[in-house]
């Protein structure tokens, strides 16, 4: 009778699958641990969501299956659902939740604060891109940066820029001339003309000395928003261990290479002429184009103009609003600021100028290209407004071909109510998202918002609102009548965000589109086959019509050149 003696097995395989077995037999119970410590964490979480209004949910799915389909499906998807429940909406997109505020009173209470000022966790996928620019950084960084980067987009720094502005809408209008008569996308040309615009006011450099166009930029940063809008709304692109081995993520290496090899060369440039001494955009402007010839007193005056015409209710102040220097101290531009302050690298060191820039390129051409294709496409709809539109450009500059002023662009009022209509239906920034570290109490109803939810406020439904915008699909400039204006809730209208955390081009972004507009349609005549029940919209970061902005452009007679 043989005697079987069992001797451990000693090999290093034999003791890699102890490992193994101890390793699965501790993994189930240190799940459970963890699952009950995270459904505990998040009790307190969960109750104050059960009060809150939604949508029914699918087990660990939540609501994610809302947000399937193409981009288009999924925002008339979310903005035909808001309609079934109130102002205070929450959804669960996996384990995480989502509380819409569509009521100004709430709005205000998160957008006024300086506590709530954490962007919301889904702005991490901007991170390989924008890194902790402004947009997406927070804490001391943003605070610090912030107060350096705001004083640049002064208004004594945007009068600068009023002839480069002017130089580059006359730029437009040429480059457009080719396509009269045909039906195209404006988009394309807004887009290529915000980045160069960019490049030559607060970048400060010629774009004639950049090998890269600004249309393959603006093309990259498109394609990467259509990368980031997956990734916000198809929940298992989020984790980045499954995101890398997707085929988005080898575009979006590709697509960053693209638009990180601008913005380097971009700094590079700036640093060449910093060293020469040179101060100020080099970008050249032709003689005819500059408005020293045409200035009126108005324009040298100590002119303050607040609120509406530059973008926000009139109420509202911000850290752009702070005039307490005007025409005293010399302001400096964006990137000669950036580098300034670099040179003992206390403030911001070269990598963070880096993030900054790109940050500045994104924000400063994409939001601004959406709102000027928006304006135009309206215009081509509305003939009758664009008719009002021409006779107050008639007024202003009569026959003349001569640039537009700073003087002239104060008193192109109508062009501006038409402006804030189109943001108003059309806000190139359709939600904002924050992350609550505290709970808050909401004045619109009694819900209380958990810390640790994602608050989106929504901007494009808030600016749709029928109790405050009467007929609030018609396109009508009179809602920016100052006596219809003056009794509404001023986060009812907020295009640019508001409160610590808005928008720090906003005044950058009126004065450019106000000249870029008014140039175009002193030229051209613009008609459109399609009307506003046939767009179709689509969120990709900023709002765009999904089938291209569409118009056809007609010449308009010029009786005498300047
Ligand atoms: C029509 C044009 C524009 C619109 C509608 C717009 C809208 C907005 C909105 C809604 C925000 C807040 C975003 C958020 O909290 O998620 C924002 C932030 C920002 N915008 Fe704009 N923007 C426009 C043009 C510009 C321009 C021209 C620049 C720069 C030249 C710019 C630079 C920025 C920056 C840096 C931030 C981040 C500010 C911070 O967090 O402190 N934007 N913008």
């Amino acid at each position: 009778m043989s005697t079987a003696t069992v001797t451990p097995d000693l090999t290093p395989s034999g003791a890699v699958s102890s490992a193994t077995s101890v390793f699965y037999f501790l993994l189930l119970p240190a799940l459970v641990l963890w699952y009950a410590y995270w459904t505990i964490s998040r009790k307190h979480m969960n109750e104050l969501a059960e009060k809150i209004p939604g949508p029914k949910t699918l087990p660990i799915l939540g609501n994610a299956l809302e947000f399937l389909g193409s981009s288009p499906e999924i925002f008339k998807n979310v903005y035909d659902k808001s309609f079934e429940y109130g102002n205070v909406v929450k959804m669960w997109a996996g384990p995480k939740l989502l509380i819409f505020l569509m009521d100004p009173r709430d709005v205000e209470i998160i957008l006024s604060s300086n506590v709530h000022i954490d962007k919301a966790s889904e702005y991490r996928f901007f991170k390989p891109w924008l890194g902790d620019g402004l947009l997406i950084s927070t804490g001391q960084k943003w605070r610090a940066h912030r107060k350096l980067i705001a004083p640049t987009f002064h208004l004594n720094v945007l009068k600068s820029f009023i002839d480069l502005f002017n130089a580059n809408s006359r730029e437009v209008v040429e480059k457009l001339r080719k396509e009269i008569g045909k039906d195209f996308d404006c988009h394309d040309y807004m887009s290529e003309a915000t980045v160069e615009i960019l490049l030559e006011t607060a970048m400060g450099v010629s774009k004639k000395t950049q090998d890269q166009s600004g249309y393959d930029y603006a093309m990259a940063v498109m394609k990467m928003c259509d990368i980031l809008h997956q990734r916000h709304t198809k929940v298992w692109l989020r984790p980045d261990i499954i995101f890398n081995f997707t085929k988005y993520a080898k575009a979006q290496e590709k697509l960053i290479g693209t638009i990180h090899n601008l913005t380097r060369k971009v700094i590079k440039r700036k640093r060449v002429d910093f060293e020469k001494g040179i101060r100020g955009s080099t970008a050249d402007v032709p003689e005819e184009l500059k408005t020293k010839n045409y200035e009126t007193k108005t324009t040298n005056s100590k002119t303050v103009v607040e609120g509406l015409s530059y973008g926000q209710s009139a109420g509202l102040k911000d850290d752009l609003d702070v005039d307490d220097d005007i025409g005293e101290k010399k302001r400096m531009a964006f990137l000669d600021l950036m580098i300034e302050a670099s040179q003992n690298g206390v403030v911001i060191n070269d990598e963070e100028i880096k993030e900054q820039v790109d940050t500045i390129m994104f924000e400063g051409h994409d939001t601004t290209a959406a709102g000027s294709s928006f304006f135009l496409s309206m215009m081509g709809i509305h003939p009758d407004i664009q008719d009002k539109v021409v006779q107050e450009l008639d007024e202003i500059f009569g026959d003349s071909n001569r640039p537009a002023t700073f003087a002239d662009t104060l008193e192109m009022k109508y062009l501006e109510r038409c402006l804030m209509e189109t943001l108003r239906m059309y806000p190139p920034v359709p939600i904002i998202a924050r992350q609550l570290k505290q709970d808050v109490k909401l004045a619109s109803g009694d819900y209380t918002l958990p810390a640790g939810a994602t608050i989106v406020i929504g901007t494009f439904k808030i600016h749709r609102l029928e109790e405050i915008y009467p007929n609030p699909n018609k396109f009508d400039p009179d809602n920016f009548l100052p006596e219809r204006t003056a009794n509404r809730h001023y986060y009812a209208f907020i295009p640019f965000s508001a409160g610590p955390r808005s928008c720090v081009g906003r005044k950058y972004a009126m004065l450019k589109l106000k000249i870029l507009l008014s140039t175009i349609l002193r030229n051209y005549r613009i008609k459109s086959d399609i009307g506003e029940k046939e767009f179709q919209l689509q969120a990709d970061i900023i709002l765009k019509r999904a089938e291209g902005f569409k118009i056809k452009l007609e010449p308009r007679k010029r009786l005498v050149k300047a």
